[in-house]
């Protein structure tokens, strides 16, 4: 493993089902993958790199986000809290469709409040084509003025997403990485990157982009 830097530790986080891995999917290679649903075991990995300019007007930079994508059932709760410590950004996930989804999210910026006061929390709303009216899915469950009351008190971003369709994913990824690009590097991934090799975690899967 050469341990290529990865700049921004990213770790998302939410119930089962609630689209998680799809969002990686999106952004690492810009896929949605319709094959029947298989729930993440452990956690998974994937990494990109993104051109963005500084927020302080200093130019542009080069970042690269890792991305560890955790089991959402609760049977692996104790292994996703292993994922989020020293993470810099949580996208904390529900699905627009599942109003248990969205109490679940409230659990996990609870904890991230309590626990990793330091990290940055991004609200993502999943699944927005299945909620949009005429999207073929069961319609919304979650009022967006309920979510936005959240970021406003969490001081969080607040993106509504669709993996399938790529809406307002490249736009959540890039918001993460400008609010790092005055910040300096940290991380380690402990990925070998270029090789694109098995992650450190056991039970956890890969992919690099
Ligand atoms: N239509 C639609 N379906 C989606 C979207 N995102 C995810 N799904 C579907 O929702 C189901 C669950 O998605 P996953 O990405 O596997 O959910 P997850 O949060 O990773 O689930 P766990 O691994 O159990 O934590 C899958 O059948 C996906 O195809 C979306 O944006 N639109």
């Amino acid at each position: 493993m050469s341990g290529q830097k990865v700049d921004v530790k990213v770790v998302l986080l939410g119930r089962e089902y609630s689209g998680k891995t799809s969002l990686v999917e999106r952004f690492v290679h810009q896929r949605f993958q319709a094959v029947p649903y298989q729930n993440t075991i452990g956690a998974a990995f994937g990494a990109r790199r993104l051109d963005v300019s500084s927020s302080s007007g200093r130019g542009g930079r080069s970042l690269t986000l890792g991305v560890w994508d955790t089991a959402g059932s609760e049977r692996y709760e104790a292994m996703s809290r292993v994922y989020y410590r020293g993470a810099r950004a949580a996208v904390v996930c529900y699905d627009l469709t599942d109003e248990r989804s969205f109490e679940r999210a409230r659990f996990w910026t609870d904890e991230l409040r309590r626990c990793e006061p330091e990290c940055r929390i991004y609200l993502c709303g999943t699944k927005l084509d299945l909620a949009t009216e005429g999207g073929g899915g069961v319609g919304r469950r979650v009022d967006r003025h309920d979510a936005q009351d959240l970021a406003d008190e969490l001081q969080a971003r607040l993106y509504e997403t669709s993996s399938k369709s790529g809406e307002n994913v490249e736009a959540l990824f890039r918001a993460v990485a400008e609010d790092f690009a005055d910040e300096p590097a940290r991380e380690k991934s402990g990925v070998d990157l270029a090789a694109g090799g098995a992650s450190a975690a056991g039970g956890s899967k890969c992919c690099v982009k």
